[in-house]
């Protein structure tokens, strides 16, 4: 129907970069056309003929996924990729039993408080495959008023002998690493199917973590080390442009900045070579509790933005890093960002040095923790997510206008005011109501 012929349409328009936020269910219907996208419009007929699918998630919502896929689309093999163990391992496997097309792959999570936070939807087509590396959870509720990252990849058609079928950003190579990393025996099919077909227009790079304790090769090979490996070859001119982190939660990072946010991590992010960049060009958006109070959503949204008291109340020199979520450029202020960028701007935030739209968090489990000295690179968590460099797109720098470069929020970001806290979902929120006039308490 033309509901889905205009995803076709709307993927070509966003060439090259052909990255998307999620609809909003509420603001101004001119901000959801171009670039938005929904999941339905994801899986519709039009956007391919689906042969076989496999959908990897934190929250999943077996009936409202299966919904999701056109009514002929529902008897196709779907791979359901999760980190649940026990009770919710069987929760979710008995949610499913009524669905003979659906398989599950258990992630291994070896290391305590690991998750399965990768987003990713592996789609093959009797002409290809298209993977979409995303930040939404498989439940209503990510992709119904929040501000999401979708990347969708170009369909990948089957190598047909000439060619090697890899990327200058080696985006194949670095897809099979990350699902061998699984070891499970359900995803080898999956990696002999990519293997067979040629991935040479993808322009992104991949930037993944997998649980463990990586040493030599493999130490670079994931985490803030495989983006600071990606960054060396961005251009020295910008070696003063701020970093900009965005995300949906923070870990428990350390008593003070030096521990690991402006040593280890802000030196990957400003790698450029060699030059670091002072921890005052580091800017951290995060919602505040009035971002939260007056979204479409009210306190709720607050249910997906997990920051603690206890690990907020051990770190309070990260407030003077955060600024607010603002997105009137996209008419996506009151949508609450679930979505996780990383990005270099420039000062007036006109131009960016790079862009990294990732499922990880700001939090030493999802981007890793060096330890012994260095010897090793310790990661608790699945993540995934895409860089995007100007080279691979043959510019020197991204012009954010010219380039119709779609950025889910507004540069430079606003610092906090004093007044502002950091939203934390743990402890009671009454002093005002919310847009729904309801009040925050959680027991
Ligand atoms: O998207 C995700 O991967 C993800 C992971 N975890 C949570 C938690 C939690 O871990 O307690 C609470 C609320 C939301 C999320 C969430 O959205």
């Amino acid at each position: 129907g033309s509901f889905s012929e205009s995803l076709n349409d709307k993927w070509n328009r966003s060439s090259p970069f052909n990255f998307f936020l999620t609809k909003a269910k509420g603001i101004d219907n001119k901000y959801n056309a171009n670039q938005s996208v929904h999941i339905k419009e994801i899986l519709s007929e039009s956007f391919g003929e689906l042969v076989q699918s496999a959908q990897f998630n934190y929250k999943i919502d077996v009936d409202w996924l299966v919904q999701c896929y056109p009514e002929s689309f529902r008897s196709k093999p779907l791979l359901i990729v999760h980190g649940f163990k026990g009770r919710e391992k069987q929760d979710l496997e008995s949610e499913a039993a009524k669905y003979d097309h659906i398989g599950f792959c258990q992630a291994r999570l070896d290391i305590a408080y690991g998750t399965h936070h990768s987003k990713m939807m592996l789609l093959k087509y009797t002409d290809g495959i298209r993977v979409v590396i995303h930040t939404a959870n498989l439940v209503h509720g990510d992709w119904h008023q929040k501000t999401q990252g979708v990347w969708i990849s170009p369909l990948f058609p089957i190598l047909l002998g000439q060619g090697s079928g890899e990327s200058d950003t080696k985006f194949r190579k670095d897809l099979i690493d990350y699902l061998t990393a699984y070891n499970h025996p359900k995803l080898r099919s999956w990696i002999e199917m990519i293997k067979t077909h040629d991935f040479s227009d993808c322009r992104v790079h991949l930037v993944a973590s997998v649980p463990g304790r990586h040493t030599d090769i493999s130490k670079d090979k994931w985490g803030h080390l495989k983006l600071r490996k990606l960054l060396k070859q961005v251009e020295p001119s910008c070696k003063q442009w701020p970093i900009v982190g965005q995300f949906s939660s923070i870990g428990s990072l350390g008593a003070k900045s030096e521990d690991w946010l402006c040593s280890e991590w802000l030196s990957s992010l400003s790698t450029m070579g060699q030059t670091l960049v002072e921890k005052s060009q580091l800017r951290l958006v995060f919602p505040s509790v009035d971002n939260v109070r007056l979204s479409l959503e009210g306190y709720p949204a607050g249910g997906s933005l997990p920051y603690s008291i206890h690990t907020a109340k051990k770190q309070t020199y990260l407030h003077s890093f955060l600024h607010v979520w603002k997105s009137d450029r996209n008419g996506r202020t009151q949508a609450s960002p679930h979505i996780k960028t990383y990005m270099r701007m420039s000062p007036d935030g006109e131009n960016l040095a790079w862009f990294a739209c990732t499922s990880a968090n700001l939090s030493k489990a999802a981007w890793g923790v060096l330890e012994k000295k260095g010897y090793q690179l310790m990661i608790r968590s699945y993540e995934i997510g895409v860089l995007f460099l100007p080279k691979s797109f043959s510019k020197e720098v991204f012009k954010i206008k010219d380039d119709n470069f779609l950025v889910p929020f507004d540069l430079p970001p606003t610092p906090y005011e004093k007044s502002d806290h950091p939203w934390i979902w743990d402890i009671p929120h009454v002093n005002k109501p919310d847009t729904h006039g309801m009040k925050w308490c959680p027991n």
